[in-house]
Parts: structure tokens; C-alpha cells; sequence
């Protein structure tokens, strides 16, 4: 008889938002939360005895119900109540992974009161992954989808050259990326104080965001390594953090068929393909434990 191998089952994405009415000023937290549980499943998988399983339908209510009692402070927060949730609670589960999307919005400035009207932000997905054992717990916090351009101070050249080679090398280009990053969180152990997610978060992400403008690049990867380094350098809680940068191609346009000479003004902005850079970057002594997929 075949072996069942890794199994793990739960409710994907459930989409919770909650609106926080401060008297006439709102505040909102809009997630989307994927459940994995796993455990005791063998039965249900070779017998098809439901015995040990909690529907994922309760899965997803959980969710709106714990959106309603404890409110969402952080996404980091709202995912460790629901792992410790479905691992204290049940004697088949042994571990939850919850994996959350947060998307952000900003209030409408407009010269009214502009309490209770958003505009969704076009900026980054915010991301955390909780991994909680009955014992330890594993935090990978990042964001998706954050782009960014260096309209200078970004070269590449003294690169490989084969007889498929036709790049130019460039003293001075564009360089724009969409940064996703995971950073993983020292803490693990729940007799420890939780960091404040929310504030690391935002911390992590400036780090980024200033790594990205600060540094003179003659490659993306040693940008990518400046970026990394400078989360790990400033964020003590923070023992390592994996950087998915794809190189968002910026052509120079020929215009000397129309007579037209391009000065680094003109671009082509190439959807694809793109290079893609990815690398991990630790603590000293750390082991990396953030998936490379
Ligand atoms: O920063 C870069 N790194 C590369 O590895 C590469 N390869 C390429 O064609 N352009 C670039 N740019």
C-alpha cells in the first residue's frame, strides 16, 4: 500500500475586514488568511473517518469570530491566536501554519472630515506566516510587491562574456525592482515578550526602502545584499531576512532613426522577461530556515 506523505488541510483565503468605529473616526484592517492544520490525519485519509476533523468551514468562521473578540492589532498577532487557537484545542492537531495577507488603505484626504473614507494603497502587500508546534513558534513577517526605481547611480558592467553575449555595459541606468522580502523573528518561545509587530514592520520596511536609495549599485545582487544587511545590522529581533528582487528592465529607445538623440531620458520599461535576484541574508550564526521557493 502506498505511504500517505505530508498532509495538512485548513481554509484558503479568507477574506476578513474590520472596521474599528472610533466614534466618527474608522479604522481598517483588511486580510486575507489562509489556514494549514495538520496532525493526527492519517484516518481520514485512508478510511475516510472525519473523526479528528474540525471542517474547515469552522476554520473560516474562527477567523470572523476572532476578528470580532480580539480584534486584528497586527496580522503577526491575529495569526498567533489562531495557531495557538486550533493546536491547544484540538488533540488532533499538532501544528497550525496561518499565512496572511494584509492590504493596506489610507485615509481620503479631502478638506472635509475624512474619517470614514479609504482609498486602497497602491503600494506593497503586507505578509506574515505564523508556524506554531504546540511548543515553538516561527514568525516570517515581510511585503510583496513594493516597487522602486533609481533613476541613477546604478551600473553594470565587467560582466561574463560569451558568444551569446549582447548586452551593453552601462556606467549609468535605470534600476527598478519589486521588492518581496520575508524576515524571519528570533522569537519563538512564548515565555519571551512578542516584539511589536507593528512597529518592526514598519521599521523593516523603511530599512528597505532606504538600503534601496543609499546605495551606489554596480549590480543588483550587492543592492540586494545592502538592503538585506541593513535590516540585520538594525533590527535585533530580526535573524534573517530572504529578498526576491526581479529586475525590472529599463531599455534605452534608439531614437536615431528620427534624428533624436537619447541622453538617458528615453526608456522602454520591459515587462518581461526580467532577471531574477534572490538571495537570503543572516545573523551571524543563524541557520536559514526561510524556504528559498
Ligand atoms: O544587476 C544586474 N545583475 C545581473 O545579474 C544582470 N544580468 C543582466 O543581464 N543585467 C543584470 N543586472
Amino acid at each position: 500500500m502506498p505511504t500517505l506523505g505530508q498532509n495538512q488541510y485548513g481554509k484558503a483565503e479568507t477574506r476578513v475586514v474590520r472596521i474599528v468605529r472610533d466614534g466618527a473616526v474608522h479604522h481598517i484592517r483588511d486580510l486575507n488568511v489562509s489556514v494549514a492544520l495538520s496532525g493526527d490525519m492519517d484516518e481520514v485519509h485512508l478510511s475516510g473517518s472525519n473523526a479528528n476533523v474540525l471542517p474547515t468551514d469552522t476554520t473560516k468562521n474562527t477567523v470572523y469570530a476572532f476578528a470580532k473578540e480580539g480584534g486584528i492589532a497586527s496580522p503577526e498577532e491575529f495569526g498567533i491566536r489562531l495557531a495557538r487557537h486550533f493546536v491547544t484545542g484540538q488533540e488532533a492537531i499538532r501544528t497550525a501554519r496561518v499565512r496572511i495577507e494584509e492590504y493596506g488603505w489610507e485615509r481620503i484626504a479631502t478638506a472635509g472630515a475624512a474619517r470614514h473614507s479609504f482609498v486602497r494603497s497602491g503600494q506593497e502587500t503586507r505578509t506574515a506566516q505564523v508556524a506554531f508546534d504546540g511548543e515553538r513558534w516561527e514568525v516570517i513577517s515581510g511585503l510583496m510587491d513594493l516597487t522602486v526605481l533609481n533613476s541613477t547611480d546604478s551600473e553594470f558592467h565587467g560582466f561574463v562574456k560569451d558568444e551569446y553575449t549582447t548586452l551593453p555595459e552601462t556606467r549609468d541606468r535605470v534600476l527598478a525592482t519589486e521588492v518581496h522580502a520575508r524576515w524571519r523573528h528570533g522569537w519563538c518561545d512564548d515565555r519571551e515578550p512578542a516584539p511589536d509587530w507593528e512597529r518592526i514592520y514598519a521599521d523593516a520596511r523603511g530599512d528597505l526602502l532606504a538600503a534601496f536609495a543609499e546605495t551606489y549599485s554596480l549590480s543588483l545582487q550587492q543592492t540586494l545584499y545592502e538592503m538585506g544587511a541593513r535590516v540585520i545590522d538594525n533590527r535585533p529581533a530580526i535573524d534573517e531576512i530572504r529578498l526576491s528582487l526581479p529586475n525590472k528592465h529599463h531599455f534605452l529607445v534608439d531614437l536615431t532613426p528620427f534624428g533624436l538623440k537619447n541622453d538617458n531620458e528615453v526608456y522602454f520599461a520591459a515587462d518581461r522577461p526580467y532577471g531574477l535576484i534572490e538571495a537570503t541574508v543572516l545573523r551571524d550564526g543563524v541557520r536559514p530556515r526561510i524556504a528559498t521557493d
